[in-house]
């Protein structure tokens, strides 16, 4: 399987509606989106005649048969379904989806049944497509869903029970027997609620109700479920994500006065934020005996953890939903400058302390064995020769490397925590951290900002196992992680480059 999704659904070329809206976030994702459109419109009907028109039954089913001839499904992670244009074309799907699942049965298959707003009272008045295309949604594709994303109306339409509140919307979606995410639920007269639910477990988030809010919200929400799902996101960490996110480019759009949602929003390469900060966040230093790791969670003390692997960190029982890392991530094929282009951004910030900034290697000298090994194959790519404090690290960088893909890279941040420290106190620090000064001036920096003295000092770990500067930058790492869930964090450069294996060379502070 690669990281493409097939998306069936509207094209509208001038809204941020239907499919080009699951187009942008899923390759604001790194999923290669594989569109087949049911129409092709100039502007969302809802704005006045539209232009354009439906795509002919034959055409649609002929370019769905095209994409089985190539294996499409076969390789995809996923399909999406949206807009139809008629209960033909939803047929073509059904069968386009059977055929898929029978090649692929790990597909993931998301029904957006959209088909209606307004009153959810289970009736079909509210309906915008025609009634046997929303009949032919009902009957051959909610049956194929992993995932169905109804809005209130469409739940009710679906089930023929009224949905007024998350009660009711719940006990709707129990009758379907399938997970469905359910959004616009009413909640009271000035809120608005998403749920999920799986027939066992169920959660919601809510937002407040706002006026003037674009067209365009479900299909963004849909997608960014899908993406959320394929990256492993589940309940609640699931429903409060994607709720979040779409108040944020709702709020974007509106604070910018935009017609349209203005999907620069999402900004892939921040995390989602402000994200509930329950969810905890883990600040990770390598260390002798591996890892060591600040976990941070609202309402509870710092804790401090040491990791044989980052694999452990990754995978620990808490689940950090951010993980901000003293260790380069991505590296260069050819040298940009001296050290990539963060690297570079953070000396300028930190003068005075700049040698605290170690230069990457380039990637093709990663796989050295020996310092001397190291110099030449930087060298022979074009690079500089390498100290033996930085060919230290390579056993830390390769295993960081191996470790990540870039579907992490809105989890796990690279992170500078001298940078880190000279952004709170305002200058960089006036000691090295290896100095009694040096641990002084940071211990007071960290208790200022809620990891208090006695989680650090003294020194919690045997040095044979981890020094008393590792647990100190691990802490910093926690603290920039915490401002990363906040939305509070920037990245450097604000629009990282990727490496060759798709990872943003960034450093995030
Ligand atoms: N008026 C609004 N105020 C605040 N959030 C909204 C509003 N409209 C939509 N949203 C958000 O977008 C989500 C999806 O929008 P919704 O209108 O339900 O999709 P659809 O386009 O399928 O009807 C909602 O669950 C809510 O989180
Ligand atoms: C062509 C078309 N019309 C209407 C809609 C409904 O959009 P909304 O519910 O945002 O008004 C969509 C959504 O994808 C669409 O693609």
């Amino acid at each position: 399987m690669d990281r493409s999704v097939i998306i069936l659904s509207s094209l509208v070329a001038g809204s941020r509606v239907g499919g080009g809206v699951s187009a942008a976030v899923l390759t604001r994702a790194r999923f290669t989106p594989e569109h087949v459109p049911t129409v092709i419109f100039g502007r969302h009907p809802g704005l006045g005649a539209p232009g354009g028109g439906a795509v002919p039954d034959a055409v649609f089913a002929g370019a769905l048969d095209g994409l089985l001839a190539h294996g499409a499904h076969i390789r995809s992670s996923a399909i999406l379904t949206g807009y139809f244009a008629s209960a033909e074309q939803v047929r073509a799907a059904a069968l386009f989806i059977e055929a898929a699942k029978a090649a692929n049965p790990g597909i993931f298959v998301l029904i957006d049944p959209i088909c209606g707003d307004g009153v959810a009272d289970g009736t079909a008045d509210g309906l915008y497509v025609k009634r046997e295309t929303a009949e032919a949604i009902a009957a051959r594709l909610v049956p194929l869903a992993d995932l169905i994303t109804p809005n209130a109306f469409e739940l009710a339409f679906l089930t023929g029970r009224p949905v007024t509140d998350t009660a009711s919307a719940r006990t709707a979606a129990h009758t379907l027997a399938k997970p469905v995410l359910v959004t616009s639920v009413p909640e009271g007269t000035d809120r608005l609620a998403v749920l999920l639910t799986d027939g066992q477990t169920s959660c919601s988030a809510s937002v407040d109700r706002l006026e003037g809010v674009p067209h365009g919200t479900g299909d963004l929400l849909a997608a960014l479920a899908l993406v959320a799902r394929l990256d492993g996101d589940t309940g609640n960490e699931l429903c409060q994500h994607v709720t979040r996110t779409c108040e944020r480019v709702i709020r974007a759009s509106l604070d910018a006065r935009s017609h349209d949602l203005l999907l620069g929003a999402l900004e892939h390469a921040k995390p989602a934020g402000p994200v509930q900060s329950s969810r905890p966040v883990l600040g990770l230093d390598g260390c002798k005996a591996g890892w060591v790791g600040v976990l941070l969670r609202e309402g509870a003390p710092p804790e401090l953890h040491l990791f044989a692997t980052l694999t452990d960190a990754l995978e620990m029982a808490e689940r950090p939903a951010i993980i901000a890392i003293d260790i380069p991530i991505g590296f260069e094929g050819t040298p940009s400058g001296p050290g990539r282009e963060c690297e570079r951004l953070v000396r300028k910030l930190l003068k005075g302390r700049a040698s605290s900034v170690f230069s990457s290697p380039l990637r093709a000298a990663l796989a050295a064995t020996s310092h001397a090994e190291a110099i030449a194959l930087n060298r022979s790519a074009g690079g500089p020769g390498l100290s033996a404090q930085s060919f230290a690290l390579f056993k830390k960088l390769r295993e960081v490397d191996a470790a990540l893909t870039p579907d992490m890279s809105a989890r796990v941040f690279e992170t500078h925590p001298e940078a880190g420290f000279a952004l709170l106190k305002g200058a960089p620090m006036a000691h090295n951290k290896k100095t009694p000064e040096g641990r002084e001036e940071r211990l007071a920096l960290l208790a200022r900002h809620g990891i208090g003295p006695h989680l650090l000092d003294p020194h919690p770990f045997p040095k044979t196992r981890c020094a008393p500067d590792d647990v100190l930058d691990a802490a910093m790492c926690a603290l920039t992680a915490r401002r990363i869930a906040n939305g509070e964090a920037m990245s450097l450069p604000p629009d990282p480059p990727l490496d060759a294996c798709g990872l943003p060379m960034r450093i995030v502070l």
